[in-house]
């Protein structure tokens, strides 16, 4: 290419940076009028919406043409969004640390970059500093696709006065990262356990006898390997950069889908979007056919249920409740309809929340 044909195209995207630049600007403008506009009318509290997010991000995928690919065009999007309202004000995100895991890369895919982040040190300790006001939001994970439910967020639903009022859904991929010159130099490997479940075949095939270590966190087992030249982590590629740890070998992980789930808690529900989500916690009397009738009013209004799992209840020794997600809003007509006829046969209804469906 000619220089000057170079040059020519370069200034025409100068030229588009500058419609850009002064857009995002005029946007961020609209965006404290909102902010303004809430404030006298006495809304207290912080300025996100998370219903209102949700709307802005699938029309802008429902109106992207290309050549950038939809899940492109949301997270700038998501971006824009979030540096718009720290000009409100930042929000205080609490989610699992240390930084550098998975779960504050759902939290920042939820929320962007401009936030306050407050890594904690475990499950209950978020649940905690969203609890207690410290934090407006909190990110825990729930469930992953490999390994099943983390039952500690579960248990801690039960009992919690939080909502859930997001949900992020995210690919783990997990890479072995060491400073060891090859492969037969490693003497022991970090992760947290969910790490070594969800790599069990390769670290079975490649490091056969090598000592596993438990720790608290991935982007933790990243920290150590960093420190010792004879062990690996096995840690997400941003953990590893993070404590500039190189990558031996990556997508490690067995099972090409594995995938994460996470909740965002707050403390208000977020209004119907019309594509939602809703999270019970439910129980009845043991005796037969006793869940199936608890569950009849959601077949009777064509309601559908994406999960349904038991845990042991507080209660008692060998009684269980139930978590239920569902599609739809509990302001959703047909869905309130079929929680009041369940709250009749239901020895205990509790509704986590209503949260729009993440968008991926
Ligand atoms: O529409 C609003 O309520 C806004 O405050 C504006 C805006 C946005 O930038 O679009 C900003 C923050 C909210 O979380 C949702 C949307």
């Amino acid at each position: 290419m000619n220089d000057d044909t170079l040059k020519s195209i370069r200034a025409r995207i100068d030229g588009i940076d500058d419609r850009i630049l002064a857009l995002i600007n005029e946007r961020a403008a609209a965006a404290a009028e909102v902010a303004h506009a809430k404030q006298a009318a006495g809304e207290s509290g912080d300025y996100y919406r998370p219903a209102r997010e949700a709307e802005v991000l699938r029309r802008i995928r429902d109106a992207n043409a290309g050549p950038l690919t939809d899940a492109d065009v949301t997270r700038l999007f998501r971006e824009v969004m979030s540096a718009c309202l720290a000009l409100q004000r930042p929000l205080t995100v609490a989610f699992l640390g240390p930084q550098g895991t998975f779960t504050q890369e759902a939290a920042l895919k939820h929320f962007g970059h401009s936030i306050e982040s407050s890594p904690l040190d475990n499950i209950d300790a978020v649940f905690r500093e969203v609890e207690s006001g410290e934090a407006a939001y909190g990110v825990v994970p729930v469930e992953n696709s490999t390994e099943g439910m983390v039952t500690h967020t579960l248990d801690r639903l039960l009992s919690s006065p939080l909502q859930i009022v997001g949900e992020v859904e995210m690919p783990v991929v997990h890479s072995l990262a060491t400073r060891a010159p090859e492969i037969a130099a490693i003497r022991r490997i970090y992760s947290h356990s969910q790490g070594f479940a969800q790599c069990r075949a390769w670290v079975d095939r490649h490091l056969p006898g090598v000592e596993r270590i438990p720790v608290a966190s991935t982007a933790e087992a990243a920290r150590l390997a960093s420190l010792d030249e004879t062990a690996a982590a096995i840690a997400s590629e941003s953990a590893a950069e993070r404590y500039e740890l190189p990558v031996m070998q990556a997508a490690m992980q067995d099972g090409s889908r594995n995938a994460t789930r996470f909740l965002v808690l707050g403390r208000e529900s977020p209004e119907p979007t019309g594509e939602d989500k809703t999270s019970l916690v439910i129980a009845r009397e043991n005796r037969p056919g006793g869940l199936a009738g608890l569950l009849a009013p959601l077949a009777r209004y064509g309601l559908n249920m994406t999960r349904l799992e038991s845990r042991p209840s507080p209660e008692g020794m060998w009684e269980y409740v139930f978590f239920v997600d569902l599609l739809g809003h509990a302001e959703d007509p047909d869905l309130k309809r079929a929680l009041g006829e369940m709250q009749k046969l239901a020895s205990l209804l509790k509704v986590l929340g209503s949260y729009p469906r993440s968008i991926t």
